[in-house]
């Protein structure tokens, strides 16, 4: 139980109606979720508005209202206050709610296109293996000191977050490492939080679905280093043609890491095999486990923030050494005849190019490389024919299948990409609806040393079809198949 006047400390409210001395049982956002005495925020939506909902909620039991507009007939069951955004408001008081757990330890957020969930992962698998006790938010899963919770988003909503945040300060965490998506920003989801540093990774097309253009997609990212408080660390990719741009009107330390122009924390790539690759970091020449040049940048980030965390510069490079990421992510294993098997969550245009770019790079010889990829119903249409054509500009054989379909017709989704395949280059495209199918083909397919490459899916264990998630696991479907072959 908090008092509400001691949760609207910072909330720059325009006007109270009713009590400000209730005591509140918890915060909610949500009708159908209210709790009695619980303080309800209105948010308007991208599919309803929050504000319809506010007498439902009297009637189950909120005492206290945040929202922008008042509700025409106001008997006052509740006290109201009114606020210019219900979401702001929403991370405000969800952070004094539970008493501001992000400034009990050091909150790191990783932002970027692709990238975040493993550098997340390799930040929080570091600090762990260094000693400290930690946390991770991330698409994968949430973790405290090792405990596993589901995660449904990739950035928790200003709720979830905070009380998240309050069980590892509870749990004795000295940091905890999260992912903050561009949804996240632009709905104020990090709002309230304080920020020990921000990580950039790099900017490509996706999202535009909700963003509409590239710039709104990249003014969200931004908004992030906007905000982050002046005694916290910016750390960009100086290599990416934004890296920059995030950075100019920040007031936190900038600080950049980079494989080819000058930066902070630079490295270059000396060796990149299926085994891993071979960094050279100032004078260090180290080998990491990850795979391929993409994932030098990732380890470039995570090293740079254990530096700027006032991390041991040799123990921090051999911890990092061993370790292999999130899982999902370039997840290999080797089949019947050599043949290579590779999970991945390549899905925008330019993750799949770096995946297949990087696995003609280490492959041996000539082998062919066999891909299976959908695209996601319910988002990013504009990325479907150009993930397609970039899938088979890289691959010898490709394979259209479907990637959670959601409310889509997965048929229309597939005929999206196919318009990307380039005439010359469709008698090696097929489709196949089911995924199963689709997989099971491509090891048909499959000549002895052969590369197939299963993109999108990665550590999803399911098919999202019209609402329903059914259980799907391409690493198991492969293994099953690479059973039957052998
Ligand atoms: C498009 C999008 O991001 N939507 C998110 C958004 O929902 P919304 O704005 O559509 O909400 P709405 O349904 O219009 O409802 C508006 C308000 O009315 C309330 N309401 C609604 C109905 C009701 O009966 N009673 C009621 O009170 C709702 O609780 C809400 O507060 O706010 C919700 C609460 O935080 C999120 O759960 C929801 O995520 C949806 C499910 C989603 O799929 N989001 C994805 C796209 C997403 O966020 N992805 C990013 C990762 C992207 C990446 O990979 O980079 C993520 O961070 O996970
Ligand atoms: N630094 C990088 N640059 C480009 N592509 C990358 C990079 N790191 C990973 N990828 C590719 O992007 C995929 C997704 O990686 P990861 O899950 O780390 O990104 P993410 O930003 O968390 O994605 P999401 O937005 O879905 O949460 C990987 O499977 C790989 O194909
Ligand atoms: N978290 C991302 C990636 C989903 C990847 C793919 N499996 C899909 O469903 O599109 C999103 O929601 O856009
Ligand atoms: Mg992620």
């Amino acid at each position: 139980m908090r008092n509400l006047s001691d949760i609207l400390t910072g909330l720059p409210f325009t006007e109270l109606q009713g009590a400000a001395d209730v005591e509140i049982s918890a915060v909610v956002f949500d009708s159908r979720k209210v709790v009695p005495g619980c303080l309800f925020v209105a948010v308007k939506g991208t599919q309803v508005d929050g504000h319809n909902y506010i007498a439902k909620a009297i009637t189950d039991g909120a005492v206290a209202i945040i929202c922008e507009d008042l509700p025409g007939h106001t008997a006052v069951e509740a006290s109201f206050l009114m606020v210019a955004d219900s979401a702001v408001a929403l991370g405000i008081v969800a952070a004094n709610f539970y008493d501001n757990p992000s400034q009990k330890l050091k909150l790191v957020g990783v932002t970027g296109t692709n990238g975040k969930t493993t550098i997340a992962t390799l930040l929080y698998q570091l600090f762990r293996d260094l000693g400290y006790k930690c946390g991770l938010l991330s698409t994968v899963e949430n973790q405290i000191n090792g405990k596993i919770i589901p995660s449904t988003h990739t950035t928790p909503d200003q709720v979830e977050l905070n009380s998240l945040l309050d069980a590892m300060v509870a749990q004795g965490c000295d940091y905890c490492f999260m992912e903050v998506s561009s949804h996240a920003v632009a709905q104020h989801r990090i709002e309230g939080l304080m920020f020990a540093g921000g990580i950039f990774s790099n900017l490509t097309h996706d999202h535009l679905d909700y963003h509409k253009t590239f710039d709104a997609y990249l003014k969200a990212k931004k908004g992030f280093f906007d905000a982050l408080p002046k005694n916290a660390f910016a750390l960009t990719n100086a290599d990416d043609r934004n890296g920059s741009v995030m950075l100019q009107n920040t007031r936190a330390h900038k600080k950049t890491y980079a494989l080819k122009t000058m930066a902070d924390f630079k490295a270059k790539v000396l060796e990149n095999q299926f085994g891993g690759l071979l960094l050279a970091i100032d004078s260090d020449e180290v080998w990491f486990k990850m795979v391929g040049s993409f994932n030098a940048y990732n380890l470039m980030a995570v090293f740079a923030a254990a530096t700027l965390l006032e991390q041991d510069r040799a123990k921090v490079l051999t911890s990092l050494s061993k370790l292999s990421g999130a899982e999902g992510r370039f997840d290999y294993m080797i089949g019947p005849n050599k043949i290579i098997g590779i999970v991945d969550y390549a899905h925008t245009p330019n993750a799949v190019q770096n995946v297949l770019s990087t696995v003609k790079d280490i492959r041996k010889g000539n082998e062919k490389v066999i891909t299976v990829i959908g695209c996601g119903g319910d988002r990013d249409k504009t990325k479907r024919p150009i993930m397609a054509k970039v899938a088979s500009d890289w691959s010898d054989k490709v394979i259209l299948t479907s990637d959670n379909p959601r409310t889509e017709d997965p048929a229309q989704i597939i005929k999206d990409m196919e318009a990307g395949i380039p005439v010359a280059a469709q008698r090696n495209a097929v489709s196949i609806i089911d995924r199963r199918e689709a997989i099971k083909t491509a090891c048909m397919l499959a000549q002895p040393g052969d590369i197939i490459v299963l993109a999108g899916k990665g550590h999803e264990k399911y098919q999202d079809i019209n609402g329903v998630k059914n259980h799907f696991d391409d690493k198991e479907e492969l293994l099953n198949q690479f059973k039957l072959m052998a």
